[in-house]
């Protein structure tokens, strides 16, 4: 049986940014910023740093992360839940940038 979750925020809260700050950006805009980062490669920037270092370190750092987001969605707050859970949504990023993956190469699997 499928089950199936429902939570009131994903109804009250907006999915086109309207509900956050200006400065927020959303999933299709942090990977374009990474992208531009990948090919101008600018002094200190952890994306490249992560990117020179290879997919077998930024799998370990996936994998740390995705720990990270279990334990604080089982026993920490929502905020910090929603952090680890936006670190692991970078990480991801990371990795499809140094596979060459695009967006719509994940896309088109969901
Ligand atoms: N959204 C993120 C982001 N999320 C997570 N991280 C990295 O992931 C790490 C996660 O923090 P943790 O506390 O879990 O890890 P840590 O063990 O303290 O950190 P490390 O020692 O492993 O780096 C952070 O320290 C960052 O290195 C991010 N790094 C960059 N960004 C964004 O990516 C863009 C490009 O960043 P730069 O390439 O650094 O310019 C900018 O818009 C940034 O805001």
């Amino acid at each position: 049986m499928t089950s199936q979750v429902t939570h009131p925020r994903w109804k009250s809260s907006s999915t086109h940014g309207k509900a956050y700050p200006g400065t927020v950006k959303n999933f299709d805009q942090l990977y374009a910023e990474l992208a531009e980062k990948a090919v101008a490669r600018p002094e200190g920037s952890g994306t490249v740093a992560a990117l020179d270092a290879g997919v077998h370190s930024i799998g370990k750092k996936i994998v740390e992360e995705a720990a990270e987001v279990w334990m604080a969605c089982e026993h920490e707050t929502d905020e910090a839940a929603a952090e680890e859970i936006s670190q692991l949504l970078y990480h991801l990023q990371v990795m499809m940038l140094a596979k060459g993956l695009s967006l719509e190469d994940v896309y088109r699997h969901l």
